[in-house]
């Protein structure tokens, strides 16, 4: 399906993002993008980007050198700006603060490819001259177990907001941006479907968190009784939405679950082992109502909208590939 035809069909573009005559946002073909990565040099071998990609994603080398040297550079300069401006404000405070981890979040729909962005984002900055220490965290450790989500009625809106543990998400970021050490990220397994318990990653200090979640840009409500509650974005010194139009998201998460039949629902401690073994027209029917009843309708009331949040938007197209690029003014 072209762009042209796409749009024709009802779904906005990036450049609509305007108010009035003003659009907050500049905007790059991925070939205009693909310049700014100017002398970065290519710091992962192809083997490396094959380990580092989920399932169905075709992300190779050609697709790192021209979207993600870029990114890798110009978040390089955020960071570095960012070390600046803080020693700055500790010489004008006539304080000896010691600078703490610059948080990058990554949200978009399930199934956009949030996590091979992730990680591949994670390896390339890993990998500049500095050095520096990189971890990275998925909100889906912060989703309250199943048990008590099927107690209070909500397995089928697994990853709304309402089945996320937002105050462990902020009592986390919180104590990441206070410079703890070793803070704990629960962790969450796809294959049994469930928050794994009493398992964490242990955060230390890292120099940068990529924190990658669903609903990571999410705003709060209005404040009640007079009383502010911060929100997960309210940490991120930089941030990602990972777009693409719903009909392709839509393709990529059945066509994933057909394949995960093949792959990991065979094992049978998954979750979704049951729909390994059922027909195909079956399983294409299970995959299309999880589709239509719980991730599409998360899509449209609570990911999208945080969509004009982010500092940058990768808008793919078919196959993956990032096809325009969206990077908020300052
Ligand atoms: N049921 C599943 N079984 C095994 N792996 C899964 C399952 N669902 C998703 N995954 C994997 O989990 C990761 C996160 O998936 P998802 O939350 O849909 O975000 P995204 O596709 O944006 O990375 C991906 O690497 C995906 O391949
Ligand atoms: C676990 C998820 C909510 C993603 O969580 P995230 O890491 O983005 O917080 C998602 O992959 C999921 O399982 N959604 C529920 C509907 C489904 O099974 O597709």
């Amino acid at each position: 399906m072209t762009t042209a035809i796409r749009q024709a069909e009802g779904e906005e573009a990036l450049d609509h993002f305007q108010v009035g005559s003003y659009s907050p946002y500049l905007f790059f073909s991925s070939d205009e993008w693909a310049r700014f990565r100017a002398d970065t040099p290519l710091t992962l071998t192809l083997d490396e980007v094959h380990r580092l990609r989920s399932i169905d994603d075709p992300i190779d080398l050609a697709e790192v050198r021209r979207i993600y040297l870029a990114l890798s550079r110009l978040l390089s300069s955020h960071v570095e700006s960012s070390q600046l401006l803080f020693e700055q404000r500790n010489r004008f405070l006539s304080t000896n603060a010691s600078k703490t981890p610059f948080i990058i979040g990554i949200a978009g729909s399930v199934a956009v490819g949030k996590s091979t962005t992730a990680r591949v984002l994670k390896e390339l900055l890993a990998r500049w001259p500095s050095s520096p220490k990189v971890d990275l965290v998925t909100t889906d450790g912060f989703l309250y177990p199943n048990a008590t989500l099927v107690r209070e009625n909500k397995l089928n809106r697994k990853g709304f907001p309402e089945s996320y543990d937002t105050a462990a998400l902020l009592r986390f970021l919180s104590a990441i941006k206070a410079g703890q050490q070793n803070v704990k990220a629960p962790r969450y397994s796809h294959l049994t479907y469930d928050v794994l318990p009493d398992q964490h990653t242990i955060i230390d200090r890292p120099d940068i968190l990529i924190f990658e979640g669903i609903n990571v840009l999410q705003s709060r409500d209005l404040p009640r009784d007079g009383k502010i509650v911060p929100m997960v974005s309210d940490f991120f010194d930089f941030s990602i939405y990972i777009d693409a139009e719903e009909s392709l998201i839509h393709h990529w998460y059945v066509k994933r679950f057909m394949k995960l039949r093949q792959t990991a629902f065979r094992d049978p401690n998954s979750y979704f082992h049951r729909y390994a073994t059922i027909s195909e027209e079956e399983a294409l029917t299970i995959a299309e109502n999880l589709w239509a009843h719980i991730n599409l309708i998360n899509l449209r009331d609570n990911i999208k909208p945080t969509r004009p949040r982010a500092d940058l938007i990768l808008r793919k197209g078919e196959n993956h590939l990032v096809e325009q690029v969206a990077l908020r003014k300052l």
